[in-house]
């Protein structure tokens, strides 16, 4: 699909952001969307990880997309000090992959897994999901944060275990979308085809509203404020 638009402006790719604390299964979500769609779009990942390149050697292992359209940024620190804070790293990498692979028509942007706070900087990605997984708990969109308050889309992950966790889909839902004054939810297992297929379909739409210049990113809003006076140096 990619192609310039205009007379002489190339466009750039939709850059989609993917968050949630560790182990929500942002790396699977990325994954299942290069499947399912990589014959549509073409499509480029950049991972993020503190200390390692885990995510990018996952993806690359899952043979969804060539190594090429795989890059790796270690952050060495704070998630969203490489997202949000000094986005230089990411922007470089997805320059980068631009140039050497490109055009492209979509780059997921993959953050290290947290806690509830990493939200993208709007000046790095177009759009952000925010992952949270049943496992986490039925109560976990409760705790708020700017990420599920006002991340573009909020994904309640791994639904299929939902019976073993004790956890109302449903309910943990309506909660999400309670807390974003009626953003989107959405119910989401890599087991439920029809589930992904409502990801797919969110993520075409935002593509086709980029590519038509109808998209405005909007700003979550910056991470809780911490710091880490208590890591002392010996
Ligand atoms: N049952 C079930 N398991 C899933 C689903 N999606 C992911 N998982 C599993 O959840 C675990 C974590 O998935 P990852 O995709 O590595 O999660 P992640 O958020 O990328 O993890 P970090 O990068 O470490 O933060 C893996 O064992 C996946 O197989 C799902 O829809 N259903």
């Amino acid at each position: 699909m990619a192609a310039p638009v205009g007379d002489h402006m190339p466009r750039r790719a939709l850059r989609l952001g993917v968050a949630g604390p560790v182990g929500t299964g942002k790396s699977s979500l990325i994954a299942t969307v290069c499947r399912n769609m990589a014959a549509e779009l073409e499509i480029g990942v950049v991972t993020n990880d503190i200390y390692t390149d885990e995510d990018a050697r996952f993806l690359r292992a899952s043979g969804v997309l060539s190594a090429a359209r795989i890059r790796a940024v270690e952050t060495g620190a704070c998630p969203h000090t490489a997202i949000r804070d000094d986005i230089t790293m990411n922007l470089i990498a997805v320059e980068d992959m631009e140039r050497d692979v490109g055009p492209l028509d979509l780059v997921l942007v993959e953050s290290g897994g947290d806690n509830l706070t990493a939200t993208f900087s709007p000046g790095l990605v177009d759009a952000q999901v925010f992952v949270l997984d049943v496992a986490g708990g039925g109560d976990v969109v409760r705790k708020g944060g700017p990420g599920i308050a006002r991340a573009d889309l909020l994904a309640v992950n791994k639904v299929d275990l939902a019976p073993y966790v004790d956890v109302d889909v449903d309910r943990m839902v309506a909660e999400g979308a309670a807390a974003r004054g009626g953003a989107p939810v959405l119910a989401l297992s890599r087991h439920r085809p029809e589930t992904v297929d409502e990801l797919c379909a969110w993520i075409r739409r935002l593509a086709g509203d980029h590519a038509a210049g109808r998209h405005t990113p909007t700003d979550p809003g910056a991470p809780a404020h911490h710091h880490h006076a208590h890591v002392r140096a010996t």
